[in-house]
């Protein structure tokens, strides 16, 4: 299978280049996702049997006041890409987010259920799912959540720096997810990416996170027990951390439709986290 791979930095981008060594991966410089045309001719330039798109504008509360950029990078560019992979026949494979829901209710989101945004990050990943369903060729759009690496920004690495200089810290408690290490997304995007070239039917919406769901300050929690920081963690509601971008409380995802599917299943997030922090410890 011929892989081409939009990111090549990101969280996702790294572990999928660990999967699939002999892929196409392509940075900014290759195909600035904020610039129109430049996907399509990457797309063209590169023949392949899948297109996995791992590259977004993931600065949630800085898209805020960068919405024009977030829209190109998060909603035009995939619908771009996805314009372009079904005029040749080939299946895209596009990764969004928890964060295209309002965060309402305690029920685990199922694919079809409404979305409503509640920051121009989460507004501008659900343009890129609408133009993606709309370009009309055989893909999948994969929802995840909380994602963790020990390459690039994520809560883990942040935790890890702080507990350097904080003997507590105080984090959110009412926010509930489902932590998801990039490793374990990149091996699910290849396995859909292989049974989407054998069974196009298979187009749709799916979820994938980290079971089990957790707050952001439990999962705080248990990174300190694994690095063994001793770093104690005081709950605090959303209302005492102001951020530029509002938060859905509820991110609990049915991830049932990808079992089904796919044969996926959730991972458990806790031992995924023990790989990144060995993987963190050792370099
Ligand atoms: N991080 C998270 O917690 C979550 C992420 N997701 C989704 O998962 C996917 C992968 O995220 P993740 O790996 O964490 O992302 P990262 O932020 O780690 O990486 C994003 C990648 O996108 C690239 N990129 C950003 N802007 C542009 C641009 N204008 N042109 C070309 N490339 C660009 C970055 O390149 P560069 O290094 O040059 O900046 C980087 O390689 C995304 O679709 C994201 O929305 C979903 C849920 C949670
Ligand atoms: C650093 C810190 C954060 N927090 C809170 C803020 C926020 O509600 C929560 C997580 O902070 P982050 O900034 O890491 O989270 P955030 O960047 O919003 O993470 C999101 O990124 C995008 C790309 C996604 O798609 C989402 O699934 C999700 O992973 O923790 C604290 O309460 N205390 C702290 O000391
Ligand atoms: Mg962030």
């Amino acid at each position: 299978m011929k892989a081409l791979i939009f990111g090549k930095t990101g969280q996702v981008a790294r572990e999928l280049a660990r999967l699939l060594p002999d892929a196409v991966f392509l940075g900014r410089d290759q195909a600035d996702l904020g610039v129109p045309g430049m996907c399509e001719a990457a797309i063209a330039a590169h023949p392949s049997d899948v297109i996995i798109n791992a590259a977004a504008y993931t600065a949630v509360d800085k898209a805020e006041s960068e919405s024009d950029l977030a829209h190109a990078v998060n909603g035009a560019a995939p619908a771009e890409m996805a314009r372009a992979a079904a005029a040749q026949g080939v299946p895209l494979v596009h990764i969004s987010t928890d964060y295209v829901f309002d965060g309402g209710g305690e029920a685990p989101w199922k694919p079809d259920d409404e979305t409503g945004p509640l920051g121009v990050y989460g507004a501008s990943k659900l343009a890129g799912e609408q133009g993606v369903r709309a370009a009309g060729g055989v893909h999948a759009i994969l929802r995840t959540s909380w994602v963790f690496s020990a390459h690039g920004a994520n809560f883990v690495k942040t935790m890890r720096r702080l507990s350097g200089t904080h003997d507590q810290l105080r984090v959110v408690a009412d926010q509930i997810g489902g932590p998801t290490a990039a490793a374990d997304i990149a091996a699910a995007a290849v396995r859909m990416a292989q049974v989407l070239n054998s069974t196009p039917e298979q187009t749709g919406t799916y979820h994938f996170s980290g079971f089990p769901e957790t707050s952001w300050s439990d999962f705080a929690r248990e990174i300190f027990s694994q690095l063994g920081t001793g770093t104690t963690v005081e709950d605090i509601p959303s209302a005492d951390y102001p951020t530029p971008a509002a938060r859905p409380f509820n991110s609990r995802m049915d991830c049932s439709s990808l079992r089904a599917s796919f044969g996926i299943h959730r991972p458990d997030w806790r031992n995924s986290l023990r790989d990144v922090i060995a993987e963190l410890e050792s370099t």
